[in-house]
Formats: C-alpha cells, sequence, structure tokens
C-alpha cells in the first residue's frame, strides 16, 4: 500500500493514523496541511516524510506562484522552513526540503511556473528512487540472514514508512522472497503502536510469517534463544554511526549485545547525517503526554500523572552489527566507513 502519491496537482497521504481499521487517503492541496499531517503522524517514518515534503513544496510553489515574483520566493522559503521544522529527529525531512531548494535555485531564471514543473519532477524522482533504494538495501541486507531466521523488528520501516518496499521489512521482504525467513516477531510499539497497527498489517497483507509481541517480550524471547537476528530502520545516522530510531530501539541493542544477537540497522543514505557528529547532537522529538498517558484515545493513566513521551532514543555504534544501505554494507569501524561510503559516492557523483 503506498503512502502517498501525486494526481493532478494534489498530494493524496494515506491517513495512518487510522490503520490498520480504515484506508483513506486525504487529498491536500495547502502545504500546510501536509505539515499538519506530518506532525500529527498521518504520513510518518523518515524516507517517507521527506517525499510527502518534497510534494508540499510543489504546492506551495503552486500557492506562491499566484504573487509577485519577489513574494514567489519569499513563501517558498517560508513554506521550506515549516516543513524542514515539522519534525527535527529525522534527517530525511531537511535533506528533501535541501535538494528541492536547490532545484528551485536552479530555475530561477526562467520564472515560477519553470520551478513548479521542476520541483514536481523532482519530487517524481526522490519518490522513485526511495524505492530503488530500498530494493538494493533490501537484496544487501537479505544476504546477511540465515536460512530459517527468526527476526526481530520495532516499529515500522516497511512500504508505509517509505515510497515502497521498505527498509528493515525490505531486508524481510527480500528475505521472505528467497525462502529464509521462519518467524518476523513485530514489537508492538508503545505509545503510538506502528508495530502492532502497520508492520503486522504489512506483512499479513504479503504473506510474511509475523507474531506481534509486546515490547518487554523481546528480552526473554532472546534469552530463550528465539531470535537470530534485530533488524530496525532509522530516523538520522550521526557521522560516528550512532543511530536515532524509534524509542525503544536503544534498549533493543543492549539486550542484543548481551544475548550475541546481531542487530542491524537497514537505511538510505540520506538518513546518514555527517554534519551531526555524534548521536548527543541529534534532536530528539518529545511528543505529548497524552500519547503515554491514553492508548487509542482512551485514558489509562490516572488524572495529573506526569508523563514524558521521547519519540525517539539514540542507539551507540558500537552494540550496532552492521548498517545496510542501498550502496553496501557498512561493518564497523562505522565513523570511518560511513566517511569512504560517502566520499566515494561524491567522488561518483562528480563533486
Ligand atoms: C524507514 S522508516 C525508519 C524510521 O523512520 C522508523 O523506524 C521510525 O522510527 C518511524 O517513527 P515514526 O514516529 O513512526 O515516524
Amino acid at each position: 500500500m503506498k503512502p502517498l502519491y501525486w494526481k493532478e496537482g494534489a498530494l493524496y497521504l494515506l491517513d495512518q493514523t487510522l490503520l490498520p481499521h480504515k484506508v483513506h487517503y486525504l487529498r491536500l492541496t495547502d502545504y500546510r496541511d501536509v505539515v499538519a499531517a506530518i506532525k500529527r503522524l498521518s504520513v510518518r517514518g523518515a524516507p517517507a516524510i521527506g517525499v510527502a515534503a518534497a510534494y508540499a513544496l510543489v504546492l506551495a510553489a503552486q500557492e506562491a506562484a499566484k504573487s509577485s515574483l519577489q513574494i514567489f520566493w519569499e513563501k517558498l522559503e517560508e513554506a521550506a522552513s515549516a516543513l524542514a521544522a515539522a519534525r527535527p529527529t529525522a534527517v530525511n525531512l531537511q535533506w528533501a526540503v535541501r535538494r528541492q531548494m536547490k532545484v528551485a535555485a536552479r530555475h530561477r531564471e526562467e520564472g515560477p511556473e519553470a520551478v513548479v514543473a521542476a520541483l514536481e519532477r523532482e519530487a517524481r524522482a526522490m519518490q522513485e528512487e526511495d524505492v530503488r533504494t530500498n530494493r538494493a538495501i533490501g537484496a544487501y541486507g537479505a544476504a546477511l540472514l540465515p536460512f530459517r531466521a527468526r527476526v526481530l523488528t520495532h516499529c515500522n520501516a516497511g512500504s508505509l514508512a517509505t515510497c515502497g518496499y521498505g527498509t528493515a521489512l525490505g531486508v524481510i521482504r527480500a528475505a521472505h522472497a528467497a525462502g529464509k525467513i521462519a518467524m518476523v516477531y513485530a514489537d508492538e510499539t508503545r505509545p503510538l503502536l506502528q508495530g502492532a497497527r502497520l508492520t503486522t498489517w504489512e506483512l499479513l497483507q504479503e504473506g510474511i510469517p509475523v507474531t506481534l509481541i509486546t515490547d518487554s517480550t523481546a528480552g526473554y524471547l532472546m534469552a530463550r534463544g528465539e531470535i537470530d537476528a534485530v533488524i530496525v530502520g532509522a530516523d538520522r545516522i550521526a557521522a560516528n554511526g550512532d543511530v536515532a530510531n524509534k524509542i525503544g530501539t536503544y534498549t533493543l541493542a543492549v539486550l542484543a549485545r548481551h544475548h550475541k544477537i546481531p542487530f542491524y540497522v537497514a537505511a538510505p543514505f540520506s538518513t546518514v547525517d555527517l554534519e551531526t557528529p555524534k548521536g548527543e547532537a541529534i534532536p530528539i522529538e518529545e511528543r505529548g503526554e497524552e500519547e503515554v498517558t491514553h492508548c487509542g484515545g482512551v485514558r489509562i493513566a490516572p488524572e495529573g500523572v506526569k508523563a514524558r513521551n521521547f519519540a525517539f532514543d539514540v542507539t551507540p555504534a558500537e552494540l550496532i552489527t552492521a548498517i545496510i544501505t542501498e550502496r553496501g554494507v557498512v561493518y564497523p569501524p562505522l565513523g570511518e566507513n560511513l566517511r569512504l561510503f560517502a566520499q566515494h559516492q561524491r567522488e561518483e557523483e562528480g563533486d
């Protein structure tokens, strides 16, 4: 199921807050509504919010093209800032906005209509690129798994979090196609239950064997020898290889190390942020208390209790077995090897 598509000047977003009970696409024509949809997690997952923002800039440019030339650029900049700030942790959001603003600048002399057209072309290219990227990640990752693998994953790093196929779930999809998956254990992923609601839904649709567990079951399953590998996605990878991902990822990495289970991170290179030196410097989103005190809109904690709701945590590089990217598998020392991969990419692009 596609999390988003573009049709006749409008962005359609699958409202993930309603899944798995209802499949409903929001039709958005105002970039401000895309900002709101990103904030309330109607669209979520690092690559998907990046591409949603890329299309939102097309909406912003369409609207701004109705104003004078000077106002056009002011409005576009304003939209870019609002989109980049919609969620702080996933670097793909800022990466996509920066990439679109470079495209806009390149077409400046040709006028607003040409800028709108160029932004739309680029957003489509990013959407298509993302699926290709995920398939490459899937192929590299599947090769790392043993036959009859029992794999644990956290949150949702699947089709719904990307433009199709998925990163961590892309590895699982490719391994399943190769007959390697015995079972996927999906953490429910409190508080917003992306694992229980989205990962299980995606895998069931594809006939990939999946079992839902509470987050606190993971350690016991590992102790029983029932997990062969952990695979998660990433929202931002710092230059030294520290990884920000959905809250609870760090706990899994510590457990995996204790039980000598490989811990893999699957992510596109656009998630690597070489300007952020280490995990401590990654901005971690804190969300409203009501997501913890309530479940499915129903209060489960007493009135007046305080709650903390970090959306992400940081897993130190030393706990990560490897990072699976579309350019290959990055092994420790992660910081050094990420730099080499990035340098190689720059050389290939002729920068
Ligand atoms: C391919 S998606 C990678 C990450 O974005 C994913 O693991 C995750 O943490 C998503 O968090 P969310 O808060 O649902 O956007």
